[in-house]
């Protein structure tokens, strides 16, 4: 498998090229790549103190042992969050959501593509009305993606009236999926909020919202999780999407990510084209973590 830059294993690797055995210069290393990987400092020492633990009383010697243990301890707490799209609602509507710039019209035309290879059919929605450009962007990827598209009838059209004609065309075309862009800009916490919380109480008057999906950037890691924080409390968020790990040494914030918000990943995005969205997999993602 082709290493990916947020990779641990190169911190890793230098440990592991390094003696055979296990040395107290080993934990200090293996602390500062923790670290680096922004595991952030709460995960790092909770991973650090069980290893040693375990490293103890298996009376383990070998580093390669070890990192066998550390991609396990890893992955148990991965996997302790049920990364699974509910996506059983006909139709299913799913409102995505996020501060500027994080991926938002990005990771809805991967998204896209990805559900047609599962034959559902799909109608997204342009309900990030405030920035023409938006539109377009989304007008694009749909198209490439092949799937249709509501649009706002004018510039500035109150993005609820959009996503409430989306779910509307979704019913009446029988579609499976219907996908919502929202506004990204950040706004104070009430603003945003007002305007969210319409959008799903007009959604609400057709269907109900089986996903809300907090895209986040994962090359700012702990500082966009703050600016984060207001979709978390109020918006309703069921799962997360992870973007630009292809542009991180971060990987390791997938992990503290979970751990702090308490919510599942649920998709990962890993490049700007349109096969670079995939489902989150513990197992995998620890393989590639730890190496
Ligand atoms: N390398 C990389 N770039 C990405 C990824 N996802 C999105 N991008 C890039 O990030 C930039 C912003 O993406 P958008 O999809 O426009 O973000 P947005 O959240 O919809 O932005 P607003 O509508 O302004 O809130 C674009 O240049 C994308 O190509 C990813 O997984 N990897």
């Amino acid at each position: 498998m082709a290493e990916r830059t947020w990779s641990f294993s190169q911190a890793f690797r230098s440990i592991f090229s390094g003696p055979a055995i296990i040395t107290e210069e080993t934990w200090d290393d293996l602390e500062a790549a923790l670290i680096t990987a922004d595991f952030g400092p709460d995960v790092s020492e909770e991973l650090l103190d069980s290893l040693r633990a375990d490293v103890e009383r298996h009376r383990v010697t070998e580093v390669k042992e070890m990192r066998g243990m550390l991609r396990d301890a890893v992955e148990e707490r991965l996997a302790a969050y049920d990364p699974t799209l509910r996506l059983t609602d006909r139709p299913a509507v799913i409102l995505v959501v996020g501060v500027n710039g994080v991926g938002k019209t990005t990771t809805i035309g991967k998204f896209a593509n990805y559900l047609k290879a599962f034959d559902k059919k799909i109608v997204v929605g342009a309900a990030d009305t405030f920035r023409a450009a938006a539109v377009e962007q989304l007008g694009t990827w749909a198209e490439r993606a092949g799937v249709d598209i509501v649009k706002p009838q004018q510039h500035g059209q109150d993005p609820a009236a959009v996503a409430f004609q989306t779910v509307q065309r979704a019913i009446e075309g029988g579609y499976d999926i219907a996908i919502i862009d929202t506004a990204g800009r950040l706004q104070t916490k009430g603003g945003l909020m007002d305007e969210l919380g319409k959008v799903r109480r007009v959604i609400e008057k057709q269907a109900p919202v089986a996903e809300v999906l907090l895209v986040l950037d994962a090359t700012t890691g702990q500082n966009g999780l703050a600016q984060a924080e207001a979709f978390i409390e109020h918006a309703g968020v069921t799962g997360l999407v992870l973007t630009k790990l292809d542009g991180s040494a971060k990987g390791g914030f997938v992990l503290a990510v979970q751990q702090r918000t308490g919510l599942p990943i649920k998709l990962v995005g890993q490049g700007e084209g349109i096969g670079d969205l995939t489902g989150f997999t513990p197992h995998v993602f620890a393989q590639q973590l730890v190496g």
